[in-house]
Order: C-alpha cells, then sequence, then structure tokens
C-alpha cells in the first residue's frame, strides 16, 4: 500500500504469524531488488486498546514510534478488510492511540483524515542536544554548511530546514548527514520546506531508516507547525511532496489533522525462507 507514495508492505497479524527477528524481515521485504521492495514494513496487529495496533519498521530494520502515511493506510486496509468496517476508529501507535476518520466511496475507504496529537516542542523530548523551547532557527553544523534547524516530534524526532529551492543536493547531500548528527541521540528525519504562500509549502524529505522517500506524513505534520512557530504559513496549508499533497492543520486546540489518500496497490505471499 502507498500513501502518496510513500510505500509499505502491510502484513495483516490478525491472520499472519511472523518470525522474532523483525528488523531483519524489514530490510529483505523492502529491498526493491531481492525483495518485495518498500519504504519498509507496517505490521497490522490485535490489541485490546484500540480497533488496530500498527508498527513500523524502516527499510533498514529500526522501528519508529509512528509513520503519518502507514496510519492512513492501515485505516484504509482495516476498513476495506472488515477488521474494524467504521468510519471512525482508533488506531495504537507508539505515539499513543490516535483516532482517524475515513471517507468511503463504493464501499472503499480513499481518503483518511488523522487527529494526529499534539507536536512535542521540548528538546529532550524530541529529542535533540540543539536549545530552545521549541528549538527554533537553531545554527546547525553540517558538510561546511551552518543550518538553521526548527526540530519538532510527531512522536518521532524531525528536523526541519527552511530553503529557498529544494535541490538534489539539499535532500542527498545534506539529508544524510543531518539523520546521522550527534545533535540528534535517536537519528533524525530531515526535511526540507519551500515556502509558496501563506497557505502552501513544498517538501521533500530524507528520512530516518530509508533515505528519500516521495512523502512523509509526521515530517509533513512537522513541518507545518515549524513553519507557524515561524511565522511563514498560516495555521492550515496544504503541503506538495513529489508523491501528492497531504493537507494539514495545527488546530487552536494544539492537535495536528493530516487528510491525504491511501492506496492498496497489490496483495501477495512471499516466503519466509526468502
Ligand atoms: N514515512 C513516515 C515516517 C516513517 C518513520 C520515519 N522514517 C522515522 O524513522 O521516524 C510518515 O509518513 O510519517
Amino acid at each position: 500500500m502507498h500513501g502518496a507514495g510513500n510505500d509499505y508492505v502491510y502484513v495483516n497479524c490478525f491472520e499472519e504469524s511472523l518470525p522474532e527477528d523483525l528488523p531483519s524481515l524489514a530490510r529483505q521485504v523492502s529491498d526493491r531488488h531481492t525483495g518485495i521492495g518498500g519504504d519498509g514494513l507496517i505490521l497490522i496487529c490485535p490489541t485490546d486498546e484500540a480497533d488496530v495496533q500498527m508498527r513500523m519498521f524502516n527499510a533498514d530494520g529500526s522501528e519508529s514510534e509512528m509513520c503519518g502515511n502507514g496510519i492512513r493506510c492501515v485505516a484504509k486496509y482495516a476498513y476495506d478488510h472488515g477488521i474494524a468496517p467504521r468510519e471512525e476508529m482508533k488506531i495504537l501507535t507508539g505515539n499513543g492511540i490516535l483516532t482517524v476518520q475515513l471517507t468511503v466511496e463504493n464501499q472503499k475507504a480513499t481518503q483518511v483524515r488523522v487527529n494526529m496529537g499534539k507536536p512535542i516542542l521540548e528538546a529532550s523530548k524530541i529529542p535533540t542536544k540543539l536549545e530552545g523551547a521549541p528549538p527554533l532557527r537553531q545554527p546547525l553544523d553540517v558538510v561546511g554548511k551552518t543550518l538553521e534547524v526548527t526540530c519538532v516530534s510527531m512522536g518521532n524526532p524531525h528536523c526541519v530546514t527552511f530553503v529557498d529551492e529544494i535541490t538534489d543536493e539539499w535532500v542527498h547531500g545534506v539529508g544524510p548527514q543531518v539523520e546521522v548528527h550527534p545533535a540528534f541521540p535517536n537519528r533524525v528525519n530531515a526535511e526540507f520546506i519551500q515556502i509558496v504562500s501563506p497557505r502552501e509549502m513544498i517538501m521533500r524529505v530524507w528520512e530516518r531508516g530509508s533515505g528519500e522517500t516521495q512523502a512523509c506524513g509526521t515530517g509533513a505534520c512537522a513541518s507545518a507547525v515549524a513553519a507557524v512557530l515561524n511565522g511563514l504559513t498560516e495555521r492550515t496549508v496544504l503541503c506538495h511532496l513529489p508523491g501528492g499533497d497531504l493537507a494539514l492543520e495545527w488546530a487552536e486546540s494544539g492537535e495536528v489533522y493530516m487528510t491525504g489518500p491511501a492506496t492498496e496497490v497489490f496483495s501477495g505471499e512471499w516466503p519466509l525462507e526468502n
């Protein structure tokens, strides 16, 4: 399945049992040459605490707390496959229980709106060694440049840089250096943002554990919050990503809402001895 081009292999753990070494499985299935191919692995699991639980692994096998494009796809899968046939459902993630609302056409979910919760702006909780609450326009030295970065957690950590024009050099030259910078003890996702207008922005991302992806839902939410904190956009903004658009709102209540597509591409079997 993919959400705005951010593609993962999804396993229905209501029906399947998996080996213990999930990081290794994630690396194998994610390989675009010798596996199924994807930005990582997402498990749709039973839980007593919500309608379903989502666990997500990046392509390098690391487990993340949250995945914004993934949660929309998990919701669509749970609805379309009869696991939770409700237009509103609760999903347990590494960032707590989140509520999603589905738009349904011809008995299939098409768009999903997610209450992503409140952003975390306290440096030690993001976590980052940079200063400030929030860490706003902080200097970060990478590859001979000093960036001005704003850090936000949406359950997982993000480092946002506003640039005049997003180039491959930003994403592939600077992004990998930001990901492993010592200022981020758990590594970080690196977003590069070009502001188009107070209601529109363009984003490319270098994701922790997966490299450049076509979209990052938590990254888009973190960037919208960073844009508001820096006085660059209004609280409602449309984010254009290489794989599609996400609509974002940082509500006055403090919660961030993200709306976007979710698509099932194919289903199949993959022998575990691969
Ligand atoms: N693409 C995702 C985020 C996936 C996890 C991220 N790479 C991390 O390690 O935190 C999204 O849509 O939010």
